[in-house]
């Protein structure tokens, strides 16, 4: 099979895999390359060591070699119509699980709805030296064109994409520890690159001509990971007939995370682990996907504190139909180009398994895996504890640690789950028996 082109339109594909955790993980590949009809690069790309030393040696410095994480996908999703297998690198247990286990239920119900705005992030130049800032505000919005002109002088690649620098801001900084201090802020439509590089080499190149305007000394020319104007949403309507489990009604099920979600909202303690939990389903794609997990995490949790206090990225009621609703809305600055996107085979490969056509596409479809990924922690949380399913598949991590090896691993791991016992001493014990 021939790897597929760059650019190509996906086909559609059917993100319900039936079965898929029973397999083997070279058969699980199989399966996701077959239905989304990649080929042998991307099987190739997720082989174990597939990141040459020599990349990986020209991506950071004093490289002594490569660290691996499990990449898994997480099945079912149907975002705006449209199903995608998402790859998800990660370490913790049964967060792969419960993404999937809510895009079953979500696909039932029409699946993820998204928006998002365009790809503008903010570049901050800092300037030290004027007395007059108000005065140098007004002087540096009056040419405000001359410093569009010159941020936009360099990047032609960018612009020819549609890109480039769109506005000048000005924030007033009367008084600070140093004495008046201005903020320009560049604002950039950086297409489908994350934009740091880009926007910085623009704050660089027009901080001469800030100096000029403003008669003061510039300072920092970088980035905001607060990436505010850059903004993806998702949102899920789910019947309580689809959220019915044989322990509980739907409507108990709904009612109980509409409850987790309001102390999130008034408890910045409660409001850390909720947001947490859905960082659990943004940061491995994030990662798959070859991206900035630093960047995404510091937007996420400054937007959270947007209001002054900090609270639950994500909102739950239930509508007059009795329906459970669920929404999202978060700076998401991913890139399709640019970072690791290109460079490391696995991100190119989760990429291509996602099959998106713009940063503001995957942007989106991220924002969905965290909407799912709450939703799962808060259904577990609000009936049977997260200990249940979460800790019946750490049971296989507990059993490797206590030794156990190849078919022991899963018998010794089912042991645990089946006592409630998940403990690396029990493991031990479980695996003795075995072996006698
Ligand atoms: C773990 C489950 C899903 C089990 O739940 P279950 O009811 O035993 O699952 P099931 O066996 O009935 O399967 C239901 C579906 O889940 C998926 N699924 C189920 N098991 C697997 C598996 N082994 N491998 C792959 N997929 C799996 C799969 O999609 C499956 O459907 P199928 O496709 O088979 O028809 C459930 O208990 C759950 O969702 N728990 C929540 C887990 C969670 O949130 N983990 C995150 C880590 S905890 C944390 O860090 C965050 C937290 C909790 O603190 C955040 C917060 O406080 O808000
Ligand atoms: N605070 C932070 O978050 C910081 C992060 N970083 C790092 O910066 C990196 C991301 O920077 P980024 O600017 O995205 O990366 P790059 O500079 O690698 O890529 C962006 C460049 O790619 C070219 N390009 C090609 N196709 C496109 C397209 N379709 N859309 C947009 N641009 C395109 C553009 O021009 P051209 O070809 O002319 O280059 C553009 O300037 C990450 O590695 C991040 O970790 C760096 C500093 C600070």
């Amino acid at each position: 099979m021939a790897g597929s082109k760059s650019g190509e339109q996906p086909g559609k594909i059917n993100s319900r895999l039936e079965n898929l955790r029973n397999l083997a993980p070279a058969e699980r590949l199989g399966r996701v390359i077959e239905a989304t009809s990649l080929g042998d690069t991307e099987r190739a790309a997720f082989s174990p060591g597939t990141l040459p030393l020599e990349l990986a040696n020209g991506m950071i410095e004093n490289v002594i070699g490569t660290f691996e994480l499990p990449v898994g996908v997480a099945t079912n999703f149907t975002v705006n119509g449209r199903d995608y297998l998402i790859p998800m690198a990660v370490e913790e247990p049964s967060v792969v699980a419960a993404a999937s286990y809510m895009a079953r239920i979500v696909r039932k119900c029409g699946g993820f709805q998204t928006s998002s705005s365009a790809p503008i992030m903010r570049a901050q130049v800092q300037v030290l030296g004027v007395t007059d800032v108000h005065g140098a505000r007004a002087r540096v919005l009056r040419e405000r064109d001359a410093i569009l002109e010159a941020a936009n002088a360099k990047d032609k690649v960018l612009i020819s994409l549609g890109g480039g620098c769109r506005d000048v801001e000005v924030h007033v900084f009367e008084d600070t520890p140093v004495g008046p201090m201005m903020a320009v802020h560049l604002i950039v439509d950086v297409r489908d690159a994350m934009g740091a590089n880009t926007v910085n080499t623009m704050a660089e190149t027009v901080a001469p001509l800030i100096e000029k305007i403003t008669g003061g000394e510039v300072r920092l020319r970088i980035l905001s990971n607060y990436a505010d104007l850059r903004i993806a949403r998702a949102m899920v309507r789910v019947t309580p007939e689809a959220l019915k489990t044989d322990e509980y009604s739907g409507e108990r099920i709904a009612r109980g995370i509409v409850e987790a979600c309001a102390f999130a909202i008034v408890d910045p303690y409660r409001a850390a682990t909720h947001n947490k939990g859905i960082m659990n389903g943004i940061d491995p794609v994030v990662v798959a996907t070859g991206n900035d997990w630093r960047a995404i995490e510091a937007g996420a949790h400054v937007w959270a504190s947007r209001s002054g206090r900090y609270t639950s990225l994500t909102n739950w009621e239930i509508d007059g139909k009795g329906n459970l609703v669920g929404t999202i809305e978060m700076p998401m600055a991913l890139g399709l180009v640019g970072g690791a996107t290109k460079t490391h085979p696995a991100a190119r490969a989760a990429l291509k398994i996602l099959g998106v056509q713009s940063a503001q596409e995957l942007a989106e479809v991220t924002v969905a895996v965290g909407l799912a990924q709450n939703m799962g922690a808060l259904r577990a949380l609000a009936t049977e504890g997260i200990q249940k399913g979460h800790m019946a598949l750490h049971a296989r991590n507990i059993a490797i640690v206590a030794g156990a090896t190849g078919d022991e691993i899963e018998k010794v791991a089912a042991a645990l789950a089946a006592d409630h016992d998940v403990r690396v001493d029990r493991a031990k014990e479980v695996l003795e028996k075995l072996r006698s």
